[in-house]
């Protein structure tokens, strides 16, 4: 196996609760991922998954365990901008993820002026790649979040992520707010930047359709643990856990291809 881009080991997070409790959120939860490559994290509701995909991309700190990109250890505080910049997110609700306030243009400069103090006219053209990178046409930039639909403006925050031209994104239910065509239509945007740019994604859904269609390894999460982890056809067709075979079971209009 090749070393991979990005490894968690041993990661926990324990949230003090409103009443004064602790609560372990996460529990013991180790991973890989390897460059170009989907991981996708499934799990019911409070399983845990959005709190592994915040650690990752630095939203919240660890309680412990070590979370490494490349060389870089990514546990400390203080991540350095790099750090920071290789690892982007996606947010489930495209339209409160972007500042109504803000164009379209100003929502994609910010990024570039954060991490690569661009110019003006070199913003400008890079604006101008990054829609087309996400197919909106160009005049958009003019808009505000408000006119553009959900799907729309998820292609903006995918642009968003790209523009820091990042090694992973954290992809936290990114099709769950769209219907189903639109779903499909991210879906295919994201394989084919996955494509063209190499970037490896940290993938959560609730839809294990979607888990299927997009992760090259899937990892089942069952009250901050991990269940089993293992190759997509391999976790689908031959589960090993019951609560694996329980939430495949529970989804009767999934669709899966014959095993290979
Ligand atoms: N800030 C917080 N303070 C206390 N508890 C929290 C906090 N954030 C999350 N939790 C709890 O941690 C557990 C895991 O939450 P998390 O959001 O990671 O789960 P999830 O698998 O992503 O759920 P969902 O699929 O519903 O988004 C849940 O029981 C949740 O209530």
């Amino acid at each position: 196996m090749n070393k991979p881009l990005l490894k968690a080991e041993g990661l926990n997070k324990v949230y003090r609760t409103k009443s004064g409790a602790d609560f372990a959120a996460v529990r013991d939860v180790s991973f890989y991922l390897q460059q170009g490559e989907t991981l996708g994290i499934v799990g019911e509701s409070g399983s845990g998954k959005t709190t592994v995909a915040k650690m990752v991309a630095g939203m919240i700190p660890l309680t412990s365990g070590t979370i490494a990109l490349g060389d870089k250890s990514l546990s400390s505080t203080k991540r350095i901008r790099s750090v920071r910049r290789s690892i982007q997110y996606v947010f489930q609700d495209p339209v409160s993820s972007l500042n109504p306030r803000w164009k379209i243009r100003d929502i994609l400069a910010e990024p570039l002026k954060l991490y690569f103090q661009l110019g003006a006219k070199a913003i400008d053209s890079r604006v101008d790649e990054l829609l087309d990178d996400v197919g909106l046409p160009r005049e958009y930039k003019s808009r505000y979040p408000g006119e553009l639909s959900g799907g729309q403006c998820q292609r903006v925050g995918i642009a968003r992520a790209l523009a820091a031209e990042p090694a992973v994104i954290v992809c936290d239910e990114p099709t769950s707010a769209l219907d189903m065509t639109i779903q499909a239509q991210i879906l295919d945007l994201l394989k084919n930047l996955q494509q063209k740019k190499g970037v490896s994604y940290l993938f959560i859904a609730h839809g294990l359709e979607v888990i299927y269609s997009i992760s090259h390894r899937v990892m089942v999460m069952k009250e901050g643990q991990i269940v089993e982890e293992g190759e997509t056809k391999h976790i689908f067709h031959d589960p090993q856990h019951d609560y694996t075979r329980s939430l495949i079971k529970a989804i009767p209009r999934i669709d899966i291809p014959p095993f290979q």
